[in-house]
């Protein structure tokens, strides 16, 4: 299992530049080596200036395929919904492919067909199966931490939590669907990296940092890649009280 590296900056903007970089550097060590680099998007409030950033780079577009860890289960155009907050904030404004993007689909009657349906694009995709140990592995996953310690949609004490033979499953928050990476989907990853701001955020932190505490009451624990970085960029007001 890999040790994480943490680093705290001193704000937000400055964890914002530090993702980016990082973002950058394994996008061209990607291209480089494998002549492609696919990442998959966290939605919420934290990565959109990380987004907008990233728009003004310069990447071999055509190269690039992005996908989402999760999303909520609202049409594409509805304000909550991750890949459409993604659209707006950088993936509009550079000349990516449409192909290359490749949303979680949320229209289905049953949201459960919706994960299957998108489980099978990424096999597809990725020559990848349905399998523990053949999961497709992205270069880089985003993700985001809740004040309830979810990460992705793998929210505390739900059923998602234990869906190991699958890579994509149907996350619930208060009652509502999300569709979600699983957890040995995320732990397959190149490299994971954490953005984490804000002071709402240090008691499930604390949680997902102790020695001994309860990964289905704080979800982001599961999250150790097998043989992928792991890194957590937490800004000083996250991160202040964090004791390792
Ligand atoms: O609901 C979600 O929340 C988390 C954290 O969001 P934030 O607004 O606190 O940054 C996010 O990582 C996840 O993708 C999203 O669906």
């Amino acid at each position: 299992m890999t040790q994480p590296k943490i680093e705290v900056l001193a704000d937000a903007s400055t964890l914002v530049q530090r993702a980016a970089e990082l973002v950058m550097a394994e996008a061209q060590q990607a291209i480089a080596q494998r002549d492609r680099f696919t990442i998959a998007l966290s939605g919420g409030n934290t990565p959109k200036p990380l987004y907008e950033q990233l728009a003004e780079k310069d990447l071999p577009w055509s190269k690039v395929h992005i996908f989402w860890g999760d999303e909520r289960y609202v049409p594409a155009d509805h304000a909550d919904s991750n890949a459409g907050m993604a659209r707006k904030a950088w993936l509009d404004r550079v000349p990516l492919p449409a192909e290359n993007i490749h949303p979680m689909a949320t229209d289905a009657a049953d949201p459960a067909d919706a994960a299957r349906t998108h489980e099978q694009h990424l096999n597809a995709f990725f020559g990848s199966k349905s399998e523990p140990g053949q999961f497709p592995q992205l270069d880089v996953v985003l993700l985001g931490i809740g004040p309830d310690g979810h990460t992705a949609s793998l929210f505390p004490h739900t059923e998602a939590l234990q869906v190991c033979d699958r890579s994509i499953t149907v996350g619930n928050k208060d009652g509502q669907p999300r569709i979600t990476f699983t957890v040995p989907m995320l732990n397959r990853a190149r490299c994971v990296i954490f953005l984490v701001t804000g002071e709402n955020k240090r008691t499930a932190l604390q949680q997902i940092f102790a020695e001994q505490a309860d990964s289905s009451q704080w979800p982001a624990r599961l999250v150790q890649p097998q043989d992928g970085q792991l890194i957590w960029l937490l800004d000083q007001s996250a991160g202040q009280e964090l004791t390792l």
